[in-house]
């Protein structure tokens, strides 16, 4: 094997995500894959890896992700539920580890990374903005992470500009969605859907909706092999497959 082919180690192994991230470990030329890990796998397991990939559940992510950046690998996460909070959190970590590199990757999809973009420079131009995203039964968590990242890329858009915020709080109103960053974002949960989302901005007698549609996992491959390509000489914490590909002039 060429001294340049890095070992990967994937948890969350079994899962949907997982399993499609495995495929494309195992058929790229530059990596191999060392370990499959599962719920079940040992804390030990995979650590021998140059390279460990966490896509698990929001509870499971910050512990096994704290644990290979302890031990000495670069991080590529894709899992949900990394708010702003849990970032601060991590960039902490980071900074506390000598040498230590993470990349977190929200949504592998470059049409969603490019409709995110998109949503974050209309954010300031519109009076109200809402958030509707739609997943497969299976999915545990919501609203998804790919929302929550796209709320707080607005909300943070919009304090920029100088904007004001777009939503009163409307606790009361359960029907009216969860509020991140002020914004609101309701959840779905469909069987035959596999992931979308609209972001619909209201303005004075117009609608403007960012929609994007994950048909399938293959929209996720290429995003996979960049974040896997960029993590080997990662240093830092990187959040978005944007940064890596330089959308938006951000790298
Ligand atoms: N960034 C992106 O583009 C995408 C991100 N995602 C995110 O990736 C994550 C996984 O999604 P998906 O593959 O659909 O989920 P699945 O439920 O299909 O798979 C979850 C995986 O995590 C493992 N797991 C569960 N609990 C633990 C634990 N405590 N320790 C270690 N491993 C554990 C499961 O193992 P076991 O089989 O033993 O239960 C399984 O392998 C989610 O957060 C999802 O939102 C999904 C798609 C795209
Ligand atoms: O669970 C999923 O399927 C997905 N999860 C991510 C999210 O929570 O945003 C990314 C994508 O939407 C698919």
């Amino acid at each position: 094997m060429s001294e340049s082919v890095r070992s990967v180690a994937v948890a969350g192994a079994s899962g949907r995500l997982g399993s499609l991230i495995c495929e494309v470990v195992a058929e790229h030329p530059e990596f191999s894959l060392a370990a499959r890990l599962t719920s079940r796998s040992a804390p030990e397991e995979g650590a021998a890896a140059d390279i460990l990939v966490d896509v698990t559940t929001p509870d499971a992510s910050p512990a096994i992700v704290e644990r290979a950046l302890r031990r000495g690998q670069r991080v590529l996460v894709g899992t949900s539920g990394w708010s702003a909070d849990r970032l601060a959190t991590l960039e902490r970590l980071v900074s506390d580890v000598p040498g230590a590199g993470v990349i977190l990757v929200p949504n592998f999809s470059l049409g969603s990374v490019l409709g995110t973009t998109l949503a974050e420079i209309a954010a300031p131009y519109f009076s109200s903005i809402e958030v509707i995203e739609a997943h497969h039964a299976g999915k545990i968590d919501s609203p998804s992470g790919t929302a929550v990242r796209t709320a707080e890329l607005m909300a943070a858009a919009r304090e920029a500009a100088g904007a004001a915020p777009v939503t009163a709080p409307f606790a009361e109103q359960r029907a009216r969605g969860e509020l991140v960053g002020g914004i609101a974002v309701h959840s779905l949960r469909l069987s035959g859907v596999v992931a979308q989302q609209e972001v619909r901005f209201g303005g004075a007698g117009e609608v403007l909706t960012v929609r994007h549609d994950t048909l399938s996992g293959e929209s996720y491959v290429a995003g996979i092999r960049a974040a896997l390509e960029a993590v080997r000489g990662a240093t830092g914490l990187t959040v978005g497959l944007d940064r890596i590909l330089g959308i938006g002039g951000r790298a």
